[in-house]
């Protein structure tokens, strides 16, 4: 632990996924999958490794982002962070020239979603464990002492937090069976009919029973697809579906209406992230259908996601690994989501999300929710090749990992091919 942070490098890291429609919804036709990769070097040779998910362009500005915040976190001692994790996690959330680009949101807040990601994976593999053992591990009181419990002390106090951690229970069918999954890689928008149905025919071969289908931009379409997808999988596999932001709220309801025969589980992101009473229009509206509302990609922080749970406005929370002020925020989020007894189905369609959000939903049943009941977390089968300790899945569920960290160091070969704009992959592009 006597680590002291030396450097942090950044790096802005694209995958060419758009030339075939991998990732493609009703709002991001062109989605080349992309990360702003962090390294923090250590002085005694220990390295952090972070990163936060975004899409092509985006990435650039997040990559200034983080080189602002890198002052914060050099020269710093790896155990003065940690013994004082809360008061960190301020130190770069409410820097009082650099608050005023978020505060706690957009492009700032991913930054620092990469930033402390690397953290973590740092003081994971200091203490030789995978972070979801490293919090396993921890008492809830240092549980507790990672959340900045400002803008929530309404709805979730310290005192009551330490009430919400602490089960211990089920690490050991965790490591036997894994925690359950859901696939969205049959049925990205841009995939014609054809490879939708080998998707689908593969992913029931290899044990996949939950699907989810990408909606929203053309309803004969959607219903086309719904349809041919229900019919395969049959009417006891589930079905989720997600628009992506695309509707208002009441076009929303009457859309999402007639798609209710295919029976799905969910609408998720129906309108504007931000529009939490609009979600709890939505949700009103299709609670007789049976349908719930799914939210959480796009929200920007624990406030948000205090709201939204105060207005029974969703009934799945999906947290995000790179979207919230990483381990910290989300601990948040488990803690008040379990408080209101809505279930977590963490989001992962992104590169390198399945491999740090599995840590987090693992310590959530362990810890936090012991139940699995309408619980599972999103798995894409895009890029795991280039992560040094990519996610197991075997049958549907992912095995906890076993590696020390975070699980998102990348294949430095992969990083210069795939770097923009110089890596040999976008110089094939460009010409
Ligand atoms: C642009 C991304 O692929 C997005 O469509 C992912 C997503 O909404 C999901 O995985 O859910
Ligand atoms: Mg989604």
């Amino acid at each position: 632990m006597l680590h002291k942070i030396i450097n942090l490098t950044v790096r802005d890291v694209r995958f060419p996924t758009s030339l075939q429609q991998h990732g493609s919804d009703a709002m991001h036709s062109d989605p080349d999958y992309s990360a702003a990769y962090v390294v923090i070097d250590t002085d005694l040779g220990l390295k952090g490794f972070g990163l936060t998910f975004t899409l092509g362009k985006g990435t650039e500005i997040v990559v200034c982002a983080v080189e602002a915040l890198a002052g914060l976190v050099i020269g710093k001692p790896l155990q003065e962070i940690v013994s004082d994790f809360r008061g960190f996690y301020r130190l770069l959330t409410s820097d009082s020239q650099m608050r005023w680009l978020g505060p706690e949101k957009g492009v700032i807040h991913l930054a620092t979603a990469a930033v402390l990601n690397a953290v973590w994976d740092l003081w994971a593999r200091a203490e030789g464990k995978p972070l979801w053992k490293l919090l396993v591990d921890m008492d809830p009181k240092q549980i507790v002492s990672c959340i900045d419990f400002r803008y929530i002390t309404d709805v979730l106090t310290e005192e009551e937090a330490l009430g919400e951690t602490g089960f211990l229970m089920h690490e050991n069918q965790m490591l036997k069976e894994g925690y359950p999954a859901y696939t969205t890689s049959c049925a990205w928008l841009g995939y014609p009919d054809q490879q939708l149905q080998q998707l689908c025919t593969d992913a029931l071969k290899n044990g996949w029973s939950k699907f989810k289908v990408k909606v929203g931009a053309d309803l004969e379409d959607d219903k086309r697809r719904c349809r041919l997808i229900r019919q395969m999988i049959g009417p006891n596999n589930t079905l989720m579906i997600d628009a992506n932001q695309r509707w208002d709220v009441g076009e929303a309801i009457s859309w999402v209406s007639s798609l209710a025969e295919f029976k799905p589980l969910w609408i998720e992101e129906p309108t504007s992230p931000d529009d939490i009473l609009g979600h709890a229009a939505i949700s009103k509206a299709l609670a007789p259908l049976g349908i719930g509302v799914a939210t959480g990609e796009q929200c920007h922080n624990r406030v948000m996601f205090k709201q939204f749970l105060q207005a029974s406005a969703l009934q799945f929370v999906q947290i995000d690994s790179c979207r919230l002020g990483s381990v910290n925020e989300n601990l948040a989020v488990l803690l008040m989501a379990h408080k209101y007894q809505v279930p977590v189905c963490p989001h992962a369609g992104g590169v390198g999300l399945c491999e740090l959000v599995q840590h987090l939903i693992l310590f959530d049943y362990i810890c936090v929710s012991a139940n699995l009941h309408n619980r599972m977390c999103e798995y894409v089968n895009h890029l795991h090749e280039h992560f040094t300790s990519p996610v197991v899945i075997r049958d549907a569920h992912y095995l906890p990992p076993k590696d020390p960290g975070y699980s998102c160091e990348m294949v430095e070969s992969s990083v210069k091919r795939h770097q923009y704009p110089e890596g040999e992959v976008w110089k094939l592009h460009r010409t």
